[in-house]
């Protein structure tokens, strides 16, 4: 370790937070190689995105620490920051050295932790979609594309166009050789359907290790962009009438003793039961957890107008309008993509909501709808929540949502999610003055 990190001054450490943000402490690299004990106030995993914590009887009365445990394999030098700098993810732990109940990233390893007692190793990949823009000093204006190197804005049809993004050169070199250093093996890019839209898609692996890559990629996105005078945006809807982020899921099950993907029977190549009931577990469970996958007010209006951006839990083959996609593959690579979670949500919980879903219904024999067919209508108990509201009331009666992922955690998460809800309705928005102002 201590030969990595040569030439290395300070080290951030860092956990995500309940929404993903990273949150940490910057530590010496002396104080690091040594194995300096950290700790973190446990309140900080509930941080509200505005800043404020919730009651405290959500982290515990005594506002105590928990301890931050840097994970060896996730210790990376910082190309960006002149290499200068490190970054640790770390696994937030208590003091009594269980796994924090608090931790998303902890969640994310328990429910990896229930395959492995079947015998069987979840396999996801995840897609992320983002924006670049100009700095935007003036919230109350819409956001900019950036003047690309021919010293023009982009203004449209440059969706899957590779030389719309060459404009952006110097930006993307400094990304790819950040995936490099960051251990993160690159897939595809491309330019998205939106102007100054784009998307990475990571190759698959270990859930854990796949949600580590799109917390550590969003890290460097917005820190890589800042260097170039950019910012990158991964609301899940950050402009009007344009497409929104998503962050896509695939997931297959390999069953460990025979290395088999256990969505398909290995004479027939036919689906098998297990993937039936996977689908079908998501489609029960995923109403009641939509507030995993879509965190935010925002996240909301990326549902309401159909960019392929499904707010349903219709499952199809190879269609996007479907919230459940079986993409078009080799019975060997069979998976289910979970169309749901915007690029807003956090990677663990997404990642988690979505196994633990599709875990319930393997456990429980959840049988799936009909599969939809061309243009359709999703019956009403296949509608996702329409509101940050609504999402928040399913969740808060959901047994299944304590069930699987504990009473603490459920608990503080509304507790946060309730906080930035009550934000959002003390601002009243140009909407509300144009249309409302001089007319009710
Ligand atoms: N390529 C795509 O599938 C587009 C997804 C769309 N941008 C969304 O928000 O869901």
């Amino acid at each position: 370790m201590s030969e990595r990190l040569a030439g290395v001054a300070d080290i951030e450490c860092v956990t995500p937070d309940l929404n993903g943000v990273p949150r940490g402490k910057v530590m010496t690299v002396e104080g690091f190689l040594s194995e300096r004990r950290l700790q973190l106030a446990r309140g900080v995993l509930l941080q509200c995105i505005m800043g404020g914590y919730p009651e405290a009887e959500f982290y515990g009365h005594d506002d105590g620490d928990l301890v931050l445990c840097p994970q060896a394999d996730q210790v990376h030098v910082l190309p960006w920051l002149d290499q200068s700098r490190a970054l640790a993810i770390c696994e937030a732990v208590e003091l009594d050295g269980q796994l924090s109940g608090l931790s998303t990233r902890a969640v994310l390893r328990k429910v990896v932790n229930q395959y492995a007692e079947r015998g069987w190793r979840p396999v996801v990949a995840t897609e992320l979609e983002f924006f670049l823009f100009e700095p935007n000093r003036d919230d109350t204006q819409a956001f900019q594309p950036p003047v690309g190197l021919d010293g023009r804005r982009e203004v449209g049809a440059g969706a899957f166009s590779v030389s719309t993004s060459n404009g952006l050169k110097p930006f993307f070199d400094e990304i790819s050789a950040g995936m490099a250093a960051l251990g993160i093996p690159r897939d595809t890019f491309m330019h998205e359907m939106g102007v100054s839209q784009f998307e990475i898609n990571f190759v698959h692996g270990d859930p854990v290790l796949i949600a580590d890559q799109t917390f550590l990629f969003k890290h460097m996105l917005h820190e890589v962009a800042l260097k170039h005078g950019l910012i990158a945006v991964c609301m899940a809807k950050p402009l009007a009438r344009v497409p929104g982020c998503s962050m896509h899921i695939h997931q297959s099950i390999v069953d460990q003793a025979s290395g088999q993907n256990i969505f398909t029977e290995a004479t027939t190549q036919q689906p098998t039961a297990a993937f039936n009931h996977f689908i079908g577990g998501l489609q029960h469970c995923m109403a009641e957890l939509t507030l995993l996958m879509a965190p935010y007010v925002n996240s909301y209006q990326r549902f309401c107008h159909a960019y392929a951006s499904p707010n349903n839990l219709c499952w199809s083959h190879d269609n996007r309008a479907a919230g459940l996609r079986i993409p078009a593959s080799e019975p060997v690579a069979r998976r289910v993509e979970n169309r749901l979670p915007g690029a807003d949500a956090n990677p663990y919980l997404a990642v988690a909501a979505s196994l633990a879903a599709g875990l319930y219904g393997i456990d429980h024999g959840c049988e799936p709808s009909a599969p939809a067919q061309g243009e359709f209508t999703a019956p009403d108990e296949l509608v996702l929540p329409g509101t940050l509201h609504e999402a928040i009331h399913r969740l808060d009666r959901s047994e299944i949502a304590r069930g699987l992922f504990g009473a603490e955690f459920i608990n503080g998460y509304l507790a946060t999610k309730r906080m930035e809800l009550e934000s959002f309705m003390d601002e009243i928005t140009p909407w509300e003055r144009r249309f409302l102002g001089s007319q009710v």
